[in-house]
């Protein structure tokens, strides 16, 4: 179909409120990924606050490693999210088709994570759903942070869990001691170990049933294969700390040895 000033091309992923399609402006040849909305949709799952939202947030946000909303418009019917197009498409998939990521290229991906949450957390944005499946990659291979919250993941090998996947929850969400604002900015850093864990080893650290799961995270109860470096099991171990207060500050991961090592 044809959008007034759009080209649109194939599809490019979809999720539970909307689909996302290649597309192209007529006038200067700009390739974006054109994301619809249903309104309706958005009514009847009540979330048409939180997208107002989140259209304000990511419409003030702009850094090489989260992936730009360049603008959005809407019809009677639909909404239209004008985003950027990531050249080497979902990293999820990478993952699953390489297994595992080697130490250098992992290095990288975290260090542009945590350049990414710095910058998200110096603007008061907690992303609070890291995990491969939200993130992109772009065309030079550099990682595109973005937030599918609203997709429940067709069957094409994500996680198979009904309500999203718990692996990356930390303790303080899974046994919420203080009730009021558990959602600190700490939490990215938890699922930036996870995160490190899951590229280096292949699997999350507390993969298991959804109660064996909670548990092993409240309990932060898992092993890391003593085939990665030392380096690798220390930055993974000071993330996956169970006080948020104690766990390693991104300026910390930026400079720890491990990514200094990988990163030039
Ligand atoms: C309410 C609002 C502001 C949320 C905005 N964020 C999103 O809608 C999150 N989102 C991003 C996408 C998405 C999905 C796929 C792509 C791609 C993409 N590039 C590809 C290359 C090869 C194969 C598949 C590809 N997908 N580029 N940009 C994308 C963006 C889908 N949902």
């Amino acid at each position: 179909f044809h959008l007034g000033m759009f080209e649109i091309g194939k599809p490019l992923g979809k999720g539970k409120f909307g689909r996302v399609y290649l597309a192209r402006t007529r006038s200067t040849g700009f390739v974006c990924a054109l994301k619809v909305l249903h309104k309706s949709e958005l009514q009847q799952g009540k979330v048409e606050k939180q997208v107002r939202r989140e259209i304000e947030i990511q419409s003030n946000l702009a850094h090489p490693n989260v992936l730009r909303l360049y603008g959005h418009f809407h019809d009677s019917k639909r909404i239209f999210l004008i985003l950027e197009f990531a050249g080497r498409g979902e990293l999820y998939k990478h993952l699953r088709k390489a297994g595992k990521f080697a130490e250098p290229l992992a290095a990288q991906y975290i260090a542009q994570m945590a350049s990414a949450l710095k910058y998200l957390h110096k603007k008061h944005v907690i992303h609070r759903d890291i995990k491969p499946e939200n993130i992109l990659v772009g065309l030079h291979g550099e990682i595109k942070i973005s937030d599918f919250g609203w997709s429940v993941h067709a069957p094409n090998n994500r996680r198979k869990t009904m309500c999203g996947t718990l692996d990356y929850l930390p303790p303080e969400m899974i046994r919420p001691g203080r009730e009021e604002n558990w959602y600190d900015e700490k939490v990215d850093l938890w699922s930036l170990g996870v995160l490190a864990y899951e590229f280096l080893v292949g699997e999350a650290p507390f993969e298991d049933t959804p109660v064996m799961t909670q548990r092993r995270i409240a309990r932060g109860e898992m092993t890391i294969p003593t085939n990665l470096s030392a380096e690798a099991r220390d930055l993974i171990k000071r993330l996956l700390v169970l006080d948020p207060e104690k766990r390693l500050a991104l300026e910390e991961v930026e400079r720890h040895p491990w990514i200094l090592r990988h990163c030039v």
